[in-house]
């Protein structure tokens, strides 16, 4: 990672991407992370995060939105199966878990859904929980409390970035640190 003049630059696995930046409220300027609408950054990254798989993973979980694709990508490299969380009820769910998330970076509590189908999925297994970036742990937590409802056992947390500074409680991998805020 490299930042000059407001601008964050990464490379990961050969593929470089200056990466914007917004306002978000009290939070200042921070530098955003896209895989959405960016399939080759999206195949490199997930191509460099394949060996921090745990061992014995057997499912893959993560929660929409941007890491989705990411998730997607180390599904189809690793052949592990992989479930997501939403973050709206949908009409034809039935029976999901439901599971607020704290308060996150953003200020902004959400409550996560996994219908009882995909949740069952987890049922027995051991998962991996994948994020495109992790900053407070909050959705890290609230996604293994979903594991745990389902009645799987987490097997480790993987994210593509780490963003801002601080002890984590949870063990996470990641490929690289990002500042908070630029
Ligand atoms: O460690 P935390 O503090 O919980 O923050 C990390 C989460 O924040 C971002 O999601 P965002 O809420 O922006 O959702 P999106 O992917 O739907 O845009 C990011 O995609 C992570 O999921």
């Amino acid at each position: 990672m490299t930042q000059a003049n407001q601008e964050v630059s990464v490379k990961i696995g050969g593929v470089s991407r200056t990466l914007p930046s917004a306002r978000a409220g009290s939070m200042g300027r921070v530098p955003l992370v896209e895989f959405i609408g960016d399939s080759e950054f999206t195949k490199a990254v997930a191509r460099e995060m394949l060996v921090m798989i745990p061992e014995g993973t057997e499912v893959l979980l993560t929660v929409v939105t941007n890491a989705l694709p990411l998730a997607h990508e180390l599904s189809h490299l690793s052949g592990l199966p992989y479930e997501c969380v939403r973050k709206k009820r949908r009409p034809y769910m039935q029976d999901p878990i439901i599971q607020d998330a704290p308060s996150m970076t953003l200020g902004v509590a959400e409550t996560f859904w996994l219908d009882s189908p995909h949740a069952a999925r987890l049922h027995g297994k051991k998962v991996a929980i994948v994020q495109d970036v992790i900053s407070s742990g909050g959705t890290a937590q609230t996604l293994a409390r979903i594991v745990e409802r389902s009645g799987g056992t987490v097997s480790g947390y993987v994210a593509a970035f780490r963003q801002g500074e601080g002890a984590l409680s949870l063990p996470f991998k990641y490929l690289e640190k990002l500042p908070a805020r630029i």
